[in-house]
């Protein structure tokens, strides 16, 4: 039987987020969501597959950096940070059980009763954890196509208590894929690293200011969302999220098979095909501003379908909360002068709460001119 079709005259009921729409039948995009016709996602009714291209986005296997290959994967690590802020990684080391057990715990509780999810929700953005819709419901003038469960993961044994209780297993799952995502993001950063001639893989070629690098990403901060979108009624209309770049240093991005995501490329949107078992990385305005530019962070966004709900699992991994981020010392000289103010989450988080994170502006308010 159809659910009966609900009235939507209220803000009231949007800010109970798409899910409760989708839940509730309805059959029409509201207005809430109607995005300005430049913004809209431009989806090509004849040629639906036109953004896929045949533009191949890098593929990093990271198997293959233990081996005789390592410098060449530094060398493409490089590139794909260079040139599209984004890549996808293979053979990374994390068990498939934790990915699927991931994505199928996430897609549970999101088909919890609302008043069980509600029960996160919290206008405290340092909340430990925070279910909400849109990307500030509270300032959002149009609505995007997404409802979101957020985890602050450092330290973890703090966290842990507040997080769901419901699904019986949503904790145990949640922390060991938590746990998995820091061991591969320090895996990456130290790579990264590497390939901006900034820390030795070899113990001859490390020095103390390489394990103090390292160090800080040990205890730094880390943030789980967890995004819902769910079929959209009209979605050439609206998105799931609009173009942004993320704040932190390297996203880890699990997405579930339905296809979403797209980067900006030689401004262009570009799919980014689901691969299975893969993670996309992206790179954040943290690592734009500590390689002093020559790493991009990749301005995205997500579009919506009409018939299958979409999953993702962003996890955000940066430096420990109260730290500032600048451009590393050893990539600033006089050919290279430093192109970028100092900053902290606390002026990000100054930023978001107070307007709407467009495109890259928090990033533009970092440089110098
Ligand atoms: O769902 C996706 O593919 C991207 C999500 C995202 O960009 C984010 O959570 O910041
Ligand atoms: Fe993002």
């Amino acid at each position: 039987m159809c659910p009966p079709a609900m009235a939507l005259t209220n803000d009231d009921e949007f800010q109970k987020g798409v899910k409760h729409l989708f839940e509730n039948g309805v059959s029409k995009l509201p207005n809430k969501y109607i995005l300005p016709v430049s913004d809209r996602p431009k989806v090509d009714k004849e040629h639906p597959n036109a953004a896929k291209s045949s533009l191949k986005l890098p593929v990093i296997d990271f198997g293959e950096l233990q081996g005789p290959n390592r410098s060449q994967v530094l060398n493409s690590l490089s590139s794909a940070c260079e040139e599209y802020g984004l890549f996808q990684v293979v053979n990374h080391g994390i068990p498939i059980e934790a990915i699927r057990s991931m994505i199928d715990v996430s897609t549970r509780f999101f088909g919890l009763p609302y008043e069980e999810r509600a029960k996160y929700m919290s206008s405290d953005m340092t909340s430990p954890v925070r279910y909400g819709t849109s990307l500030n419901q509270r300032k959002d003038s149009v609505f995007c196509w997404r409802d979101f469960l957020k985890l602050v993961c450092h330290p973890l044994s703090d966290v842990l208590p507040h997080w769901p209780s419901c699904p019986m297993d949503f904790k145990e799952v949640a922390a060991t894929y938590a746990r998995e995502t820091k061991w591969l993001f320090i895996r990456i950063t130290e790579a990264i690293l590497e390939s901006l001639g900034l820390w030795g893989a070899t113990t001859e070629e490390k020095t103390e200011e390489d394990d103090e690098i390292l160090k800080q990403f040990h205890d730094g901060s880390q943030l789980m969302v967890v995004n819902c979108f769910p079929p959209c009624p009209e979605p050439d209309l609206t998105l799931g999220m609009p173009p942004h770049s993320d704040y932190g240093f390297l996203t880890l991005l699990l997405q579930d098979e339905v296809e979403g995501l797209q980067i900006q490329y030689k401004g262009k949107w570009i799919t980014v095909e689901p691969m299975p078992n893969s993670f996309v990385v992206n790179v954040g305005d943290h690592l734009e501003i500590f390689s002093n530019g020559r790493y991009k962070s990749v301005l995205h966004r997500v579009f919506v379908n009409p018939a299958k709900p979409r999953l993702s699992v962003a996890s955000l991994h940066s430096l420990p909360f109260n730290s500032m981020v600048g451009p590393s010392p050893k990539l600033i000289d006089q050919v290279n002068p430093r192109r970028y103010k100092d900053t902290d989450f606390a002026t990000f988080l100054e930023y978001i709460s107070s307007c709407e994170p467009k495109k890259k502006n928090f990033l533009e308010s970092r440089k110098l001119t």
